[in-house]
């Protein structure tokens, strides 16, 4: 266990821990000098940082420890568009199969959102169905979520697959009669716009994969969509022009120029589905059917190459893999289906496996239950399909572009709410020095052993778990320096924006992932007496309608 962690704060001023020059109220120094010294920072293996493998870039003196067993010869991948064979490709994991155990295992976490099963939501919709009617239509401007918006009849549709400006025949795949909107798909480009390219993918395109909703726009194409959006959710929810925003108007490229025609493969993790069959696919556009794919186009060659897609994944119900950037690492998690045994698992490439059980819990089968990632000059821990950026360049663009925007001081303090395990913590502990103090809040339990673990060396920075809304009001904390902010989709909210602008912090960066929590949460900003110095966004996920923005607030009388 890391040892960075005192004991909660529970009201007291300035959370626990002796004081180093903070102001009652303000982010406490977290100095424990009167402490023992710390044990060595270990994962729930009882491997320290130290018996692990240094990863490139990392220089430690030491020996690697349980060495993963190469994987077996790879078998040849079958032709686009091929079922694999069954039974093909198996091999032995020591504990696969064993039945899930009853109640929650001491240290055992629940996965991340996205490796739980969807639950399927049961609506009796009124009126007359509409799916599987074709309109020609003039498609109009892009809308948040990957479509576009047209109208037929004083009805509105969302197109996918189409582009502003285009003529169209849509086909209509949700909705009746009595439907505020109906969802459909272009399904004939009679007008196409300039920006339309040929989809390289194979398996995008109407009722097909669900993951790239771009693949049919150009790159630059794609960035002024994603601009498009980003200046309408700013109108709409914060009243602000891109002027007003402070923003330039761009949808920053990251990664570098590729030749035309070419895909970046920029997907560290990828989350499979697997059909009854035990075929792995992409899932289809809001459905629960599994598109069958041969390769996916944008995942990182660390993911391709472990072979996941020539495999049978008989009586597994996904299959989430990772490679980490900067190290060798990769994690393949499996959810085998409700009462089936997790199959033997042979891949292409050494990796680590682990299964998740139908309590969400995860159980180690073969390597380590984490990988190391490389990012801000640091190696970071992130366990069992943990938050961590998905593209490899995210994490130091996100951090250049909140140091950047903070200019953090030597000796202040500073907030990393949502911090996950600890990246912009980390990268401000390093500016404000050990006169100055980071409080990291995070609910995931072991995102939080993570960043313990990751920041162990760090004496100024402590690490909370809980829920930001639950924990920030009680650890009695009336003023900070700066604040990162990085909440999950849904934004921090109402509440939890007008405590942060109580804090009387010189500077907040305020980095999002959805455009339109984004501009709601900058106008609760507003009215706590904020105002925008700069807004940038990045294209951290091309081919998709999703994009990452960096928003720099600071008091508005200022
Ligand atoms: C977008 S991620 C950011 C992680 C981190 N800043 C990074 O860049 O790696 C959001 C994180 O917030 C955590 N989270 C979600 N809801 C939360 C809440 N209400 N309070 C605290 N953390 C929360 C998630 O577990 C996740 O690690």
């Amino acid at each position: 266990m890391t040892r960075n962690n005192p004991p909660r704060s529970s009201g007291r001023q300035g959370g626990s821990g002796r004081t180093s020059g903070a102001k009652p109220g303000q982010v406490a120094h977290p100095r424990w000098s009167n402490r023992r010294a710390r044990p060595e920072a270990t994962d729930r293996e009882g491997n320290t940082a130290r018996s692990l493998p240094p990863v490139p870039g990392e220089q430690r003196p030491e020996k690697p420890v349980k060495a993963v067993q190469p994987a077996k010869a790879a078998k040849a991948a079958p032709a686009k568009g091929d079922k694999p064979a069954k039974g093909a490709a198996k091999g032995a994991p020591k504990d696969g199969g064993q039945p899930a155990r009853q109640g929650r295992r001491p240290g055992a976490v629940r996965p991340p959102k996205a490796l739980r099963p969807a639950q399927p939501v049961l609506r009796q919709p009124s009126g007359d169905p509409l799916v599987g009617e074709r309109y020609e239509v003039e498609v109009g401007p892009v809308a948040h979520g990957g479509h576009c918006v047209a109208r037929h009849e004083g009805r509105v549709l969302f197109v996918r697959h189409a582009l502003p400006g285009e003529r169209v025949v849509a086909l209509v795949t949700e909705g009746t009669t009595t439907s505020r909107f109906l969802r459909a798909d272009a399904v004939e480009v009679l007008e196409a716009a300039k920006d339309r390219i040929e989809a390289p993918c194979p398996f995008s395109g109407p009722g097909r994969c669900g993951g790239c909703d771009w693949q049919h726009v150009s790159p630059g194409g794609q960035r002024k969509l994603k601009a498009a959006v980003l200046t309408e959710q700013l109108a709409k929810l914060a009243g602000l022009t891109p002027e007003e925003a402070r923003w330039d108007g761009s949808v920053e490229p990251v990664g570098g120029k590729l030749p035309a025609g070419e895909v970046p493969a920029w997907r560290s993790r990828v989350q499979y589905a697997v059909d009854e069959e035990g075929v792995v696919g992409l899932r289809k556009h809001r459905s629960h059917d599994v598109q069958p794919v041969d390769r996916c186009l944008i995942a990182a060659p660390g993911v391709t190459e472990l072979g996941i897609e020539s495999r049978d994944w008989t009586g597994v119900a996904s299959v989430e893999a990772v490679a980490a950037t900067g190290s060798s690492d990769r994690q393949v998690i499996l959810r085998p289906r409700p009462g089936e045994q997790l199959p033997l698992v042979e891949l292409d490439r050494e990796t680590s496996i682990a299964r998740v059980d139908d309590q969400d819990l995860f159980h180690r089968v073969h390597g380590r239950t984490f990988v190391r990632e490389r990012a801000a000059g640091r190696t970071w821990r992130v366990s069992n399909g943990g938050f961590w950026q998905i593209h490899p360049e995210a994490p130091d663009t996100l951090v250049d572009a909140v140091l950047t925007g903070l200019d953090p001081q030597w000796g202040e303090s500073a907030l990393d709410l949502y911090c996950g395990v600890g990246l912009f913590a980390g990268a401000l502990a390093e500016r404000v020095g050990e006169e100055g103090a980071v409080l990291g809040i995070e609910s995931g339990k072991q995102a939080v052993l993570d960043a313990r673990h990751n920041l162990a060396a760090l004496e100024q920075v402590r690490i909370e778990c809980d829920k930001v809304e639950t924990l920030l009001p009680r650890t009695g904390i009336t003023s900070t320096d700066l604040i990162v902010l990085d909440p999950p989709r849904a934004g921090a909210g109402r509440e939890t924006v007008a405590h942060l602008s109580s804090l009387e912090a010189r500077r907040i960066a305020y980095v999002a992932c959805d455009p339109a929590a984004l501009a709601r949460d900058l106008a609760f900003f507003r009215e706590g007496g904020y105002r925008l110095v700069s807004l940038r966004a990045f294209d951290l996920f091309p081919m998709t309608q999703h994009f990452e923005c960096v928003a720099i607030l600071e008091p508005a009388a200022e």
